[in-house]
C-alpha cells in the first residue's frame, strides 16, 4: 500500500543526530526539523491561517477529543473536512485523544476495548475505542492521523507501565486496521513504555513490525526531570527508522527544541508559545519577558530587538504591556504572533545550521545569549 506520507533524507549533521528532512503529505511538504503550533479547536488561537502562513507556519496540529466533543466530527465532515473547515490548506495533524482523554476528560475506566471518560465540557459519558479515534480522525480528514494511545503518568511502576505498552500495542494495530482512508491518511505509531528502558525497546519494536510511515515518542513532558527525558530520548530515538519522521509529542520551548533536534527529532508540538502569549509571557533571543511588568511601561523598544514579526516591526513593549493591562485582545494576538514567529524562526535558523553543518555553534551561540529558563 503506498503511504501518503513519505520521508525524504537531505543531510545529516556531522557533529550530532540532527537531520535536515521534507516530509511530504497531501497537502504539501514540510522541512524538518519543525515545531508545530497546536490548533486544539480548529484554530491555532488569536490566529487566522493567513498569519499563519505569513509567518511560514507550515503544519498545524488539531485535536480529536476536542472536535469529537464539540462541533462533532459528524459536522466537520459535512463541511467538508478539517482543512476546509478551518480554511488551513497546508497539512494537519491530530492528535487521537488518548493524551486528552487523560489530562481533560474525567476518565472513569480504561480496559482492552478502550477508555470510558465524562467530558470535561458538560459531564457527559463517553466511550473512545481506537477504531472510535480513527473513525473520528478520518471524518476531519488529517494528513497524519496519530494512533490511539494510553499516555503514562509520571512515575508509574514497571508492571503498569509494561501492560499499558501492550495494550497501546494492540490498540495501534486495531487503529491500522480501521483506517479507511489509508492512501490519503497515514497513521503514526507512539511509542510508549514510561522511563523504562526494555518497555520503550518492546514498544519500539513491536510498532515497527506495523510498518507505520512515522512514528512519536510519547509518555514523556508529563512532569519528569529534563535529565530522565533526554535519557530516555538517547535511547529511543536510536530504535526508531532513520527513514521516517520521528515526532516528539509536547515540547516548544526553544531550548527543548534545540535538543531535540540534536537528538534526531524531526517533529514537535507544544501549547506552551500559544498559551503564555495569552498570559504575556513572550519568548525572545534573550530569555523571557513578562510583558505586563511595570519595567516596560515606558520601553518604547519592540519586545525582541532582533525579530522581524508583524508584532516587533509595529508596535512597542511599552504599547504591548498596555494592551495587556487593559485586557485588549490585540495583546494577545500581538504575543502569539511573536512567539510562534519565534520559535518557526528558531527552527529555519536550526535548518540552515545543519545545512551548512555547523549545528553545534549554533546551539552554542543560543545559550550564550538567551540565558536559559524554565518557562
Ligand atoms: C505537553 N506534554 C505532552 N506529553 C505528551 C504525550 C502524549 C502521548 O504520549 N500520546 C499522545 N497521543 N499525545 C501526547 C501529548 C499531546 C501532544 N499534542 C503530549 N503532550
Ligand atoms: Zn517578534
Amino acid at each position: 500500500m503506498n503511504s501518503p506520507i513519505k520521508y525524504e533524507l537531505i543531510k545529516e549533521s556531522s557533529e550530532t543526530k540532527a537531520r535536515l528532512g521534507k516530509i511530504h503529505t497531501p497537502h504539501g511538504e514540510i522541512e524538518t526539523p519543525i515545531f508545530m503550533p497546536v490548533g486544539t479547536r480548529a484554530t491555532v488561537k488569536a490566529m487566522t491561517p493567513e498569519e499563519l502562513k505569513e509567518i511560514n507556519a507550515q503544519i498545524i496540529l488539531s485535536n480529536t477529543y476536542h472536535l469529537y466533543l464539540k462541533p462533532g466530527h459528524d459536522i466537520v465532515e459535512e463541511a467538508g473536512g478539517l482543512h476546509k473547515f478551518m480554511n488551513w490548506d497546508r497539512p494537519i495533524l491530530t492528535d487521537s485523544g488518548g493524551f486528552q482523554v487523560f489530562s481533560l476528560g474525567n476518565m472513569r475506566k480504561i480496559n482492552e476495548d478502550g477508555v470510558e471518560f465524562k467530558s470535561h465540557i458538560d459531564g457527559s459519558k463517553h466511550f473512545i475505542t481506537p477504531e472510535k479515534s480513527i473513525e473520528i480522525q478520518n471524518a476531519l480528514g488529517s494528513d497524519i492521523m496519530m494512533a490511539f494511545d494510553e499516555c503514562v503518568s509520571y512515575p508509574s511502576d514497571w508492571h503498569y507501565v509494561k501492560d499499558s505498552m501492550e495494550r497501546t500495542t494492540r490498540w495501534a494495530k486495531r487503529c491500522k486496521d480501521a483506517n479507511k482512508n489509508p492512501d490519503k491518511q497515514a497513521i503514526f505509531g507512539i511509542i510508549q513504555g514510561g522511563m523504562y528502558k526494555d518497555l520503550r525497546e518492546q514498544s519500539a519494536r513491536e510498532l515497527l513490525e506495523l510498518d507505520f510511515p512515522g512514528y512519536a515518542v510519547g509518555g514523556l513532558s508529563v512532569g519528569e526531570p529534563a535529565d530522565i527525558l533526554m535519557q530516555v530520548l538517547d535511547y529511543t530515538v536510536p530504535l526508531m527508522p532513520a527513514d521516517k519522521p520521528r515526532y516528539f509529542m509536547g515540547a516548544g520551548s526553544p531550548d527543548y527544541l534545540i535538543e531535540l533536534a540534536i537528538r534526531g527529532i524531526d517533529m514537535a508540538d507544544c501549547v506552551l508559545p500559544t498559551r503564555i502569549a495569552r498570559n504575556g509571557t513572550v519568548m525572545t533571543s534573550r530569555g523571557k519577558v513578562v510583558i505586563r511588568n511595570a519595567k516596560h511601561k515606558r520601553d518604547f523598544t519592540p519586545l525582541d530587538p532582533e525579530c522581524s514579526c508583524y508584532a516587533c516591526k509595529n508596535y512597542s513593549k511599552a504599547y504591548i504591556r498596555h494592551l495587556f493591562n487593559v485586557d485588549e485582545i490585540l495583546g494577545s494576538r500581538l504575543a502569539t504572533i511573536h512567539n510562534l514567529h519565534f520559535l518557526i524562526k528558531l527552527m529555519e535558523d536550526l535548518r540552515e545550521s545543519i545545512r551548512e553543518d555547523r549545528v553545534l555553534e549554533f546551539r552554542r551561540d543560543f545559550y550564550l545569549k538567551y540565558g536559559g529558563f524554565d518557562y
